[in-house]
């Protein structure tokens, strides 16, 4: 990279951490923005890499703020068109970590167990590295969907004694399961300022278990494990084959549950539908109190935004805008708060103001990934009932009009609505030619253009289908 090339980039690059600071406050900021080295331009595919300094800050930058940089980074330069969040090769700045007799882990001192394994009030690096400072019970906003878990939870951080251990939190991808787990970590460091308490994912646990059977490690590796206070493992689901990691890891439980310390597992299915886990370790894994965590419905989801809202006062966004998103935004609670971020950093880069037309711009392809999978029987069915036909009607070869412009309406909204083809289509209507399905779909696009009755019907069909 020429030099002249450099310095602009770090003057663009202090102007958007400038602009990420004033919105996520110092502390996130000068945590996960901060270290973030910006790389080259690659000229070919407009690609810019950004650096940071050990894979679990890449990760958790790259899940929390990939959108916004790589939005603030198009606005600031033209050529760029997306981010490569990695780590910086070669640099791993993680602190030194020696063992309890003084000696340094044989390893790389950036592993997790390593980390986790020091003791927390000393260094405080489980609340600075492992844990984010952000997902707390303060900030984690309760509706019937996730209060039991919750409650579930703040027991498990509080009390003197567990009343069950494990805590197991079963919910799908993006319902705060790792926001718990967190939450968790926090109450309990705040009760038992010297606790030993150890956050990873699955995952990560076998990639520990084997680098540590790799190094002869594998001593230092048990006593660690069997060392900690509390044990969050999230996304067990992971867990799969590798007989001698779950072996270790059923070990560890036991051992752990013995001496009464608390253990929480988070993953995206019951206990029982855990793929290739061994049975004495799913009984494990459901012997204490396996607490659901629902879908969020409407209301927790406006909760929900009004509270990440209350982060950016004093700025304001209009209630028909969280109204939009909370009911466009269904399949999770990442995406719900990734488009409202999303939507308000732009407004703020852009120096718009937050409304519903930018929303609709903006979120495209959030809104579409959320948009509800209408079938075409669905519309065949819908289009009957409006038009008061028969179910027939829409396969049958009859050309009288009154049945004609309802079926052609049907495909029209078939082809807006589904991503099927013409010939799916067309087969879908007593098994027509795609060639009669195109003609449907460019007489209604043009009567909706000539005529306002036409125009209003499908404007009312698509609202029945779309709410
Ligand atoms: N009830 C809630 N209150 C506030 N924020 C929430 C709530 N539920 C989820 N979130 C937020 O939604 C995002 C996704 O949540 P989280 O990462 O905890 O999901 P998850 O269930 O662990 O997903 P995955 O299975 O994909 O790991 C986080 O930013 C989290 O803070």
């Amino acid at each position: 990279m020429e030099d002249s090339e450099a310095v602009n980039l770090a003057a663009d690059w202090s102007d958007i951490s400038q602009g990420l600071r004033k919105d996520l406050g110092h502390q996130l900021h000068s945590q996960w923005i901060k270290p973030i080295q910006v790389g080259g331009i690659n000229k070919e595919n407009g690609t810019l890499d950004l650096f940071l300094p050990t894979e679990f800050s890449a990760t958790w930058v790259k899940d929390r703020f990939h959108d916004r940089l790589q939005l603030a980074w198009k606005i600031a330069r033209s050529e760029v068109r997306s981010v490569n969040i990695q780590v910086h090769p070669g640099r791993r700045q993680l602190p030194e970590l020696r063992l309890d007799d003084g000696r340094r882990p044989a390893n790389d001192g950036a592993s997790a167990i390593a980390v986790a394994a020091g003791t927390i009030g000393e260094a405080g690096f489980t609340s600075s590295v492992g844990l984010d400072p952000s997902l707390t019970f303060a900030a984690f906003v309760t509706g019937e969907a996730n209060v039991l878990a919750c409650n579930a939870a703040q027991r498990m951080a509080a009390t003197e004694q567990p009343q069950f251990s494990p805590l197991y939190l079963k919910g799908a991808t993006g319902q705060g399961k790792t926001h718990l787990l967190h939450a968790i970590g926090h109450a309990f460091l705040q009760a038992h300022p010297r606790a030993r308490i150890f956050y990873c994912s699955a995952e990560r646990f076998m990639v520990e278990f084997v680098q540590a059977l790799k190094a002869n490690q594998m001593i230092e590796f048990k006593a660690r494990l069997r060392s900690f206070d509390l044990l969050l493992v999230d996304d067990i689901q992971f867990i799969i084959g590798k007989a001698s990691a779950q072996e270790e890891l059923l070990y560890t439980i036991d051992a752990l549950l013995a001496e009464g310390k608390r253990l929480v597992f988070a993953a995206d299915r019951a206990p029982q539908a855990l793929d290739g886990v061994e049975p004495r370790l799913l009984s494990r894994l459901s012997m204490g109190l396996v607490a659901d965590i629902q879908a969020a419905d409407i209301e927790l989801r406006k909760k929900i935004l009004e509270s990440k809202l209350s982060r950016f006062a004093p700025l304001s966004v209009p209630e028909d805008v969280i109204e939009f998103l909370a009911r466009t935004i269904t399949r999770n609670i990442r995406e719900l708060v990734g488009g409202l971020n999303k939507l308000i950093a732009y407004a703020q880069l852009t120096g718009q103001e937050v409304s519903l037309n930018l929303a609709q711009e903006q979120l495209t392809d959030i809104l579409s990934a959320n948009r509800r999978r209408i079938t075409i029987d669905e519309i065949q069915r819908t289009v009957c009932q409006f038009y008061r036909i028969d179910r027939s009607e829409m396969s049958s070869k009859r050309r009288a009009r009154a049945v004609v412009r309802p079926r052609q309406v049907a495909m029209y909204l078939s082809k807006v609505l589904t991503p099927r083809s013409y010939p799916e289509i067309g087969r879908k209507f007593g098994g027509r030619d795609h060639s009669t399905v195109i003609h449907a779909v460019r007489l209604i696009e043009d009567l909706r253009e000539r005529d306002a009755d036409m125009d209003g019907d499908v404007r009312s069909l698509l609202r029945q289908l779309e709410s």
